[in-house]
């Protein structure tokens, strides 16, 4: 018997994905058994500060990409769009596991409805530069709050504070059990959600074999979660500006859809590429490419 650790950060959630792919690896392999491993996260210390004051996204994967260094851990498993696009060499992404719901969702105070959003005064909480542009379009009257914490302490700070309502991945609710909270979906044309949302990034070391990821990877998974990274990393990386990219395979062809936010005019468009789906990457880089040039045109007109 052999036995994998993986580690996690703290949160209900993050627990709740490391447990799908301890699940997914012990039915496939029956003679490994897993052990979950926890760590509290720099991001998840730090609520009173925006994410780009302290240093960005990579703060919830810093403490567990150490501990795969320090071989304390032998997996991590993170939400794929919360692992930075500049990965460390050492530490690859082994492996993604099958899309679970793309779509944002909107979750509303105790006694509000939609219609409450389409009032004055109205506030959604998100500190998604990502979202509150595209909610800007659907509900003009609200005031966007900035809203952080794991999926509970949203939640909580949804029913106690100022706030109408706030949006959230479907994905973190459907593994939570908590759909019945859900006001209602968007979808991916009103609100395209972020790189990566609804996937699982299985993290290791690299020369490393991992033979009991087999049977754990979601090819279509791995293929879109690298066209759409592909095209916020040929952006800018996506750090601070607002990005999006929703990647959709049929059979050989892989669908593109990206958000582009030109910082200098403030607008954003979304355009689609489409193609073989073997040219993923490609794909990312030209829909990113072709969007840039034609913001460029916007400064001239
Ligand atoms: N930034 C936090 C985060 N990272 C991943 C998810 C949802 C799960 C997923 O996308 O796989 C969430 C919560 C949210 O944005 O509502």
């Amino acid at each position: 018997m052999s036995i994998v650790r993986i580690g996690s950060r703290q949160s209900r959630l993050a627990v709740i994905q490391a447990e799908i792919v301890k699940q997914q690896i012990e039915r496939a392999h029956p003679g490994v058994r897993v052990e979950i491993i926890t760590m509290k996260t720099t991001g998840d210390k730090i609520l009173d500060k925006s994410l780009a004051e302290i240093g960005g996204k990579g703060l919830f994967v810093k403490e567990l990409d150490k501990a795969l260094l320090n071989k304390e851990i032998d997996l991590a498993v993170h939400s794929l769009k919360d692992v930075p696009m500049e990965t460390d060499e050492r530490l690859p992404i082994l492996a993604c596991t099958k899309r679970e719901d793309a779509r944002d969702v909107l979750l509303l105070k105790e006694g509000k409805t939609e219609e409450d959003l389409k009032k004055k005064g109205a506030v959604i909480g998100t500190s998604s530069r990502r979202r509150a542009l595209q909610l800007e379009k659907l509900y003009p009257q609200c005031r966007f709050v900035g809203m952080r914490g794991n999926v509970q302490t949203r939640l909580s700070k949804l029913e106690e504070g100022e706030y109408t309502a706030t949006v959230l991945a479907a994905a973190g609710l459907a593994r939570l059990g908590m759909e019945e909270i859900i006001g209602r979906y968007f979808s991916v044309k009103e609100l395209l959600p972020a790189a990566g949302q609804g996937i699982l990034a299985i993290q290791g070391r690299y020369g490393e074999v991992y033979p009991y990821l087999e049977g754990v990877r979601d090819e279509a998974a791995q293929i879109a979660g690298r066209a759409e990274r592909a095209f916020v990393k040929a952006l800018d990386g996506g750090c601070t500006s607002p990005v999006a990219a929703y990647a959709r395979i049929k059979q050989e062809t892989l669908e593109l859809r990206g958000l582009y936010y030109e910082e200098e005019q403030k607008e954003y468009a979304v355009d689609v590429i489409a193609g073989d789906k073997e040219q993923a990457e490609k794909l990312g880089i030209s829909l990113a490419e072709k969007m840039k040039k034609e913001a460029g045109r916007w400064k001239r007109s």
